[in-house]
């Protein structure tokens, strides 16, 4: 396919999800079926173009002014791939597959193209209705602090010191991914995404397979280690999920001491055993959930530390999943307040004196992180939030200090700031 018709793609793509109101992944898989001739180069690029389009949805409208998938894409290759406007004609030729030539009017807007003056909800590309949330925790800083949530995320890995000695051994031996270290945890490669957004497939590597390596972005590698989970510890992930920070923790605790994995949801458990194996993790037991009993009923009062690996709306996960922003609805922010608050009361019981909990989302909305656990420590009695300054210096990770943006009763990661997806961490030490 020529870049043309890739971009006429997208547009026909974009449509589909905006008529039909359904998921990127859903619309790019029902083009790809439909037009079997294209090869895998043109189905990532034209992802790519959509996923870019969903990044900048209200920013790219604007400067056209008007809605449709078609400015929206021309929008987008003006404000996010930065193309001239000559540029952006050559490829709007209207020839065979091509999109139609542009008329006078986008010629104009593209010329101009400014988001000077534009509201927050358009410069930042988000949702208006969040934008009051936004602003307690960002200030000032709303637009940038969102723009950054627009770009694309790089591929982190993190290396299983159960299976390697250091980080520098499984660098070394992966030197084709073009890998670099990351800045903040001392276990991570990244890995930029290529001009069509693709990165490589690090699941077909050797070193993959082996254990080595394990996919992770820095800032859930981050939030593991500030839990400062020792070896011979009694740990509950209440919320494992597929395991992403089980491995991690089960890592810190160098196989030593026990690990419970559990979460609410048997399907969403079920990879864990192989990715326990692979990691040759030895000390972890998954409870998973029967006929809808407590799964981890008999540990009650005997946990140094519950990770809470929160359900959350995922906002800070945005620069991933571009198109969740514009579906998120006040309705599934509450619902996920209230799950938020169900969790951290089961984690709570199973806190023995002097333990904690380890609250995390990947939101950067205050209703699901200070006010969550807001919420908790004036309905629990016994725990306290433990200064997020206090809790990196005893993870040993100060380094973190002068980047994390820190909250009453936590500590917030962004793209802007520490270059990781959006976490919040909160300690909450049971006195
Ligand atoms: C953010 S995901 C966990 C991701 C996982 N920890 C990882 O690192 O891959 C949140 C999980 O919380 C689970 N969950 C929701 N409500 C729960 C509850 N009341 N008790 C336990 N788990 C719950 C969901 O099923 C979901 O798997």
């Amino acid at each position: 396919m020529t870049p043309a018709a890739r971009i006429s793609a997208a547009i026909e793509v974009l449509g589909d999800i905006e008529t039909r109101r359904r998921p990127a992944t859903d619309a790019l898989k029902d083009w790809g079926l439909s037009h079997r001739f294209a090869g895998s180069k043109d189905r990532a690029a034209i992802a790519s173009l959509v996923y870019d389009g969903l990044r900048r949805k209200a920013s790219a409208a604007s400067i056209m002014g008007e809605n449709t998938p078609r400015a929206v894409v021309l929008g987008m290759l003006r404000l996010q791939r930065g193309l001239t406007v000559n540029a952006i004609a050559a490829l709007c030729s209207g020839e065979r597959f091509a999109p139609e030539p542009l008329t006078a009017t986008e010629r104009e807007k593209l010329e101009v193209a400014t988001l000077d003056g534009a509201p927050a909800p358009v410069a930042g590309d988000f949702p208006e209705w969040i934008e009051a949330s936004l602003t307690r925790l960002f200030g000032e800083d709303v637009v940038p602090e969102l723009q950054a949530l627009t770009t694309r995320a790089p591929l982190d890995l993190r290396v299983n010191t159960l299976k390697v000695s250091s980080r520098e051994e499984a660098h070394n031996a992966l030197p084709h991914l073009g890998a670099v270290e990351t800045p903040l945890s001392l276990l991570g490669l990244r890995i930029m995404p290529g001009e069509d957004g693709r990165g490589p497939a690090v699941q077909s590597e050797p070193e993959f397979i082996k254990g080595w390596i394990e996919i992770q972005d820095e800032g859930s590698q981050l939030a593991a280690l500030i839990s400062n989970v020792k070896p011979n510890e009694q740990v509950v992930d209440l919320c494992a999920g597929g395991g992403g920070k089980t491995l991690a923790l089960a890592a810190m605790m160098e196989n030593h001491g026990q690990l419970y994995a559990t979460d609410s949801d048997a399907r969403r458990l079920a990879p864990i055993h192989d990715r326990l194996t692979r990691a040759g993790v030895r000390n972890v037991q998954v409870r998973t959930p029967r006929g809808g009993a407590d799964a981890v009923s008999d540990l009650n009062g005997k946990i140094d530390c519950v990770l809470v690996d929160a359900p959350c709306t995922g906002v800070g996960t945005w620069r991933r999943n571009p198109d969740a922003k514009w579906r998120l609805r006040p309705g599934s922010l509450e619902v996920r307040v209230k799950e938020q608050a169900t969790v951290l009361d089961r984690a709570a019981a199973l806190v023995k004196p002097g333990g904690r909990i380890v609250y995390i989302t990947c939101s950067i909305l205050p209703e699901e992180n200070d006010d969550a656990v807001e919420g908790f420590l004036s309905r629990s009695k016994g725990f306290s939030a433990l200064p997020a300054s206090e809790a990196l210096a005893r993870a040993g990770l100060g380094r973190l200090t002068d980047l994390v943006r820190f909250t009453k009763s936590g500590l917030q990661m962004t793209p802007l700031k520490t270059g990781t997806d959006g976490f919040f961490v909160s300690v909450l030490v049971k006195g």
